[in-house]
């Protein structure tokens, strides 16, 4: 395996956001500077990588300048002044065309920005632009027949999956085309491509990031969440992006605590206690995938973290099974119109997953719901003494798109159950394959603990420094 390692060529395009905000206000860098060299990639790469839908140069380079200028006369509008940020195509960004991933209905033009662009650019963002997404965000594969996917930056010379939903997300941070992105997950999607692409995601607690401006796929499974470089930057997006918002309707009424103190006030990790993936949860798992996250385990110990085995109190195959059908029958409330019409360009594979929705009668949804909500108290009762669970983000690595089976999800099997019991997770970096395919270990924790998940992810990424690997042949 090759790693590339940071080094002060690359420094500027692969350093956290923090370290560039830094900079940034003490004045030893430009917004500008940062824009353009990272739009300089973007002409070299872009092509290939596939990540953007749409590259708002203009604009940005006119946001770095004005961001320059504060800069300068001392004014700094929030923690992301002057680093740029891109944007799943599932948001409104307002005079922007939005596609959601699909040539299904007549291109438009967004009316309002998401709340998630309106926080990103009070907080000083520049937004650089929009970033593919499966169609609807409805598939774990980052694959999106009508829009074409994007490349896997990990392998240059076979098209690997980039995992999704949020693949275009992923895809541009990890090749260094941003500074940090905005995904969604409602089964996996901010985690999967994240873990694929060699990121940090997290998938934050429904209520905590508005969804205001978001294109819906499920609701009761929605939300928001950031991907970055290091943990750090996650927990400052994540500062950046939760809050009160009447306009999402499960959006928590009080404003949340700030995480990154939490974080600056934690003293080491030693006592807390990790759930590891359970025996019965392991034969669905890569071998691969399993020996670095057995050797994550063995770091955490090495931290102090206690081992706590456990069964799942539901398995993940039937987190999947309630989760899955939840998704459909939600898709096919909000889409099943559109997409029951003939003649249109779908993706057959989403069309497939939306159409599964049909089916499903009022009183299987309610059911449906219920096993949920039962599901959900059991697992807080199993996690009793527990502070997060072990767990790997995906069962595989990135594969060729030429091995992918639409009809088979390993990559939403660990991913899923977290939306269904309604917790948060980060995904953070745990190694390679032998073929240098990015591994990653997820930290689950309590609904609205992600100061808890972020803290042990925290420790982790310092640990161990995988987070410091880049893509080799991206210069
Ligand atoms: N948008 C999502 O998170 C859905 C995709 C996810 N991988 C799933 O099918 O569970």
């Amino acid at each position: 395996m090759t790693t590339t390692t940071k080094d002060s060529m690359t420094s500027l395009t692969y350093a956290p956001l923090e370290q560039l905000a830094q900079a940034i206000q003490h004045g030893e860098l430009t917004s500008e500077a940062l824009l353009e060299a990272q739009l300089a990639r973007i002409a070299r790469h872009g092509k290939q990588l596939h990540a953007f839908t749409e590259v708002y140069a203009d604009e940005a380079r006119a946001a770095a300048r004005g961001l320059d200028q504060m800069a300068r006369a001392g004014i700094r509008l929030g923690p992301l002044h002057g680093v740029t940020v891109a944007v799943k195509d599932l948001f409104e960004v307002e005079g922007k065309p939005i596609a959601a991933g699909s040539k299904a209905r007549p291109p438009r033009t967004s009316a309002i920005s998401a709340a998630v662009v309106e926080r990103l650019r009070a907080a000083g963002a520049v937004v650089i632009g929009k970033t593919h997404t499966v169609e609807f965000a409805f598939g774990g594969w980052g694959t999106n027949a009508v829009m074409g996917t994007p490349w896997n930056p990990w392998d240059l010379h076979t098209h690997r999956t980039p995992g999704g939903s949020s693949s275009g997300s992923a895809v541009a941070l990890a090749a260094g085309l941003c500074t940090a992105s905005i995904g969604t997950d409602t089964g996996g999607s901010v985690r999967i491509p994240a873990g694929l692409c060699g990121v940090v995601g997290l998938k934050t607690t429904r209520g905590l990031v508005s969804r205001h401006g978001l294109i819906e796929l499920c609701p009761t499974h929605d939300t928001v969440g950031p991907l970055t470089r290091t943990v750090r930057d996650s927990a400052i997006l994540l500062d950046v992006l939760s809050g009160p918002d009447p306009r999402d309707a499960v959006s928590l009424p009080v404003p949340a605590r700030a995480v990154l103190p939490q974080l600056d006030a934690a003293r080491g990790v030693a006592g807390m206690r990790m759930w590891v993936l359970p025996e019965a949860e392991r034969a669905d798992v890569d071998p691969e995938v399993l020996t670095a996250c057995d050797e994550a385990v063995r770091v955490l110990e090495g931290l102090g973290l206690q081992r706590v085995e456990r069964a799942l109190p539901q398995s993940l195959a039937e987190s999947m099974r309630v989760a899955g059908s939840l998704m459909s029958a939600e898709g096919y409330a909000n889409l099943g119109e559109l997409f029951e019409q003939e003649g249109l360009e779908f993706d057959p594979h989403v069309r497939r997953r939306i159409l599964l929705g049909r089916d499903i009668g009022a009183a299987q949804y309610l059911q449906l719901l219920r096993l949920r909500e039962q599901a959900k108290a059991e697992m807080l009762a199993a996690m009793d003494g527990v502070d997060v669970c072990a767990f790997p983000t995906n069962a595989i690595a990135a594969i060729p798109l030429t091995e992918v089976d639409e009809l088979a999800t390993p990559l939403s099997r660990l991913g899923r159950f977290v939306n269904l019991l309604d917790l948060c997770s980060v995904a953070v970096p745990a190694g390679f394959t032998r073929a240098g395919m990015p591994v990653s270990l997820q930290f689950i924790a309590r609904p609205f603990d992600e100061a808890t998940a972020l803290r042990v992810g925290q420790a982790f990424e310092r640990a161990t420094r995988w987070y410091l690997a880049v893509p080799p042949g991206l210069g």
